[in-house]
């Protein structure tokens, strides 16, 4: 093969459908999940929570204890299927801010990773569907200008969802009255505001549009296009060739369904693309004897490249909740037909009708109000926040590097670029959102009358890792996010909490705010909702950074054309190379 791609998730089937646009170029995609595309679990959209309790098309790995949040374990969820997390995501398709985008390019020093670059890309990925009167009267919104709508180049489809509760309107209006502008497109590069998501679901049929409907099934038949499911990639095989610039990959080995070893080789001049996620990815490359030596060696691999970045610089978003309880009007809800579904209570009723109608299951709609540090914080007490982060740089640098120095200066430019559009509001640390249904008590056990407002921590300073521990390519790696390890971190996080507070108890949402239950009246002070906040806190599941883009100098992995330094021909495309994590949610659209 002259490509072989080892994942077939977002950005690997992207990748593989844009290279096997060339008929001479043999494609191949070693996938270790199935195609799960006829699973309604996955293409109703409104089944989501389902698709993920499907551990089979999931590999929920799980981390270790987490020091800053009372020792728990958290899960990271990541789709194993085609498609890879598309598969199970929640399908919002907004983007992030310009600034963040930037600050990739001006880490590795070049102008072609900027929002500028990009836009033409993530124009040319998607075939949108403006919103529609009904949309438009829910409150979606668009700019022509920053969408693709060529069917010919475009793949994943996107528009607005179809299904809207009556309460997203009084969180819109609730966010203006405290400030937040109406956005006139969350996809502009300027989502410091409030508005309707768009979302990656076909509005032909109401269905989730996943990498794999984008970019596989409509070009199986491809001749040069072959996509092997239940493929698990053990490892790369390299030609060596006595100096280390020379290493190039000859082979790869995976095992199949039946649980053979087999091997498939790589063209003269070929390339090998790894795209098995933030962990999956630095998991094969380590299993290929790529990273750090003296982790390798004690997992019982033999070193080929000493790369001591690789499975470093983990970032991972974070989210948390404020519960209350609301009154019944928040249940009745619209669809087209303007009927009352009120009395409806099973809701993992598989509602086939229901997408057909345009009903509840037919999308995930969300409401995202997308907060800057001038939302939570007064300017002054906001500047002796960020004097102390300035203060501590060498320390957490260090720390979060694990004894690495390139990575600590890598580390160290990061934060104090963050710290930059911090001062200048455009690092945006949280994403607020309404839902019905969020926490950890159980679906079962939960009363309909709830909201829940979802605080999310975006542009975290903490850094993680992940590694292997064993040559054993079935034993799960360690996954170590050090969450809440930078106390900017916390800072942002309680402070999400009070405004998720507020917004609850402000109008028109007061009008229908009973009293809270999660965290509690009871938690009053900033230590109060801390303690709280660590005894809950989930992953977001967006994790990036493990392969990073970024000089050598910063302790990077890849270089801005995404070629792992010292290898000839072997690249990384999918979220471990982002730098610097962005405030979006998250990485579909950059990945698509
Ligand atoms: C539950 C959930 C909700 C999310 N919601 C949103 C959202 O609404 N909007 C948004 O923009 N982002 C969202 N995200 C994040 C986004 O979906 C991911 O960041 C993105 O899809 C990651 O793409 P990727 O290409 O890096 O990896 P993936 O899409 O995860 O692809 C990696 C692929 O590699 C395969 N693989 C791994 N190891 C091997 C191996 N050894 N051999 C062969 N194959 C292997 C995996 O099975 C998988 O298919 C969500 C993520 C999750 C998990």
């Amino acid at each position: 093969y002259d490509y072989i791609i080892i994942g077939g998730g977002t950005a690997g089937l992207t990748v593989a459908n844009r290279l096997s646009e060339d008929g001479d170029k043999q494609v191949l995609v070693l996938e270790a999940g199935p195609n799960a595309e006829n699973l309604q679990e996955v293409f109703v959209p409104g089944l989501i929570g389902a698709g993920q309790a499907l551990t089979t098309l999931n590999w929920a790995y799980t981390t270790v204890p987490q020091t800053h949040l009372n020792g728990r374990v958290l899960t990271i969820n990541a789709g194993k299927a085609l498609g890879g997390s598309t598969v199970i995501n929640s399908m919002i398709f907004v983007r992030s801010e310009k600034a963040q985008y930037d600050a990739w390019g001006i880490l590795n020093n070049d102008s072609s990773w900027s929002w500028n670059a990009l836009l033409p890309y993530f124009k040319k990925s998607e075939i949108f569907t403006p919103p529609n009167k009904f949309q438009q009267a829910n409150g979606a919104r668009f700019e022509r200008d920053v969408h693709g709508f060529n069917e010919e180049q475009g793949r994943v489809k996107v528009g607005f969802p179809n299904f809207f509760f009556q309460q997203w309107s009084l969180w819109r209006q609730t966010a203006m009255h405290l400030g937040f502008p109406a956005s006139p497109d969350l996809g502009n590069g300027s989502p410091h505001a409030v508005g309707v998501a768009p979302a990656s679901i076909d509005p032909a049929n109401n269905t989730r549009c996943s990498a794999a409907c984008a970019y596989y099934t409509d070009f199986a038949d491809r001749p040069n296009f072959t996509v092997l499911t239940n493929a698990t990639v053990i490892r790369i095989i390299w030609t060596e060739q006595g100096r280390e610039s020379e290493i190039t990959a000859s082979a790869v080995e995976y095992i199949n369904a039946n649980n053979e070893t087999q091997v498939v080789n790589v063209s003269h001049g070929g390339e090998v693309i790894v795209s098995a996620g933030a962990i999956g990815t630095p998991k094969v490359l380590e299993l290929s004897g790529v990273g750090n030596s003296s982790i390798l060696q004690a997992a019982g691999v033999k070193p080929i490249l000493n790369i001591p970045s690789v499975g470093e610089n983990f970032a991972d978003h974070v989210n948390s909740w404020v519960n209350a309880f609301t009154n019944r009007y928040m249940f009745r809800y619209s669809n087209r037909t303007g009927k009352s579904y009120w009395r409806k209570k099973k809701q993992f009723h598989i509602s086939l009708k229901s997408i057909r109608t345009k009903g509840f299951y037919s999308s995930v709609s969300r409401s995202l109000d997308i907060a800057a540090p001038s939302d939570i914080f007064n300017k002054s007490e906001f500047n002796h926040i960020l004097e102390e982060s300035e203060e501590k740089l060498d320390y957490f640098a260090t720390l979060l590097s694990n004894g690495n120095p390139l990575l600590a200066r890598g580390i160290q430019a990061q934060h104090r670029l963050a710290l930059d559009l911090y001062r200048s509001n455009k690092n945006l640390p949280l994403e607020m959102s309404l839902r019905i249904f969020f926490g950890n008590t159980s679906f079962e056990d939960r009363t309909m009358a709830q909201n829940t407002v979802v605080s999310a921590l975006y542009a975290p300073l903490s850094r993680g890792r992940t590694h292997i521990s064993s040559s054993d390519p079935f034993v799960p790696p360690m996954v170590d996010p050090a969450y809440w390890t930078h106390p900017l971190d916390v800072a942002f996080h309680v402070a999400g909490i009070k405004l998720a507070r507020k917004m609850l108890t402000t109008g028109p949402m007061a009008s229908v705010y009973e009293e809270e239950f999660e965290p509690g009246l009871e938690k009053v002070t900033d230590e109060d909702i801390e303690n709280w906040l660590r005894g809950v806190v989930q992953s977001y599941t967006h994790e990036v950074g493990t392969m990073a883009m970024l000089p050598q100098g910063l302790g990077g992995v890849v270089d801005t054309n995404l070629r792992i330094y010292g290898l000839k021909n072997v690249r990384v495309a999918d979220a471990s190379i982002i730098p610097f994590p962005i405030s979006a949610h998250l990485v579909r659209n950059f990945l698509s």
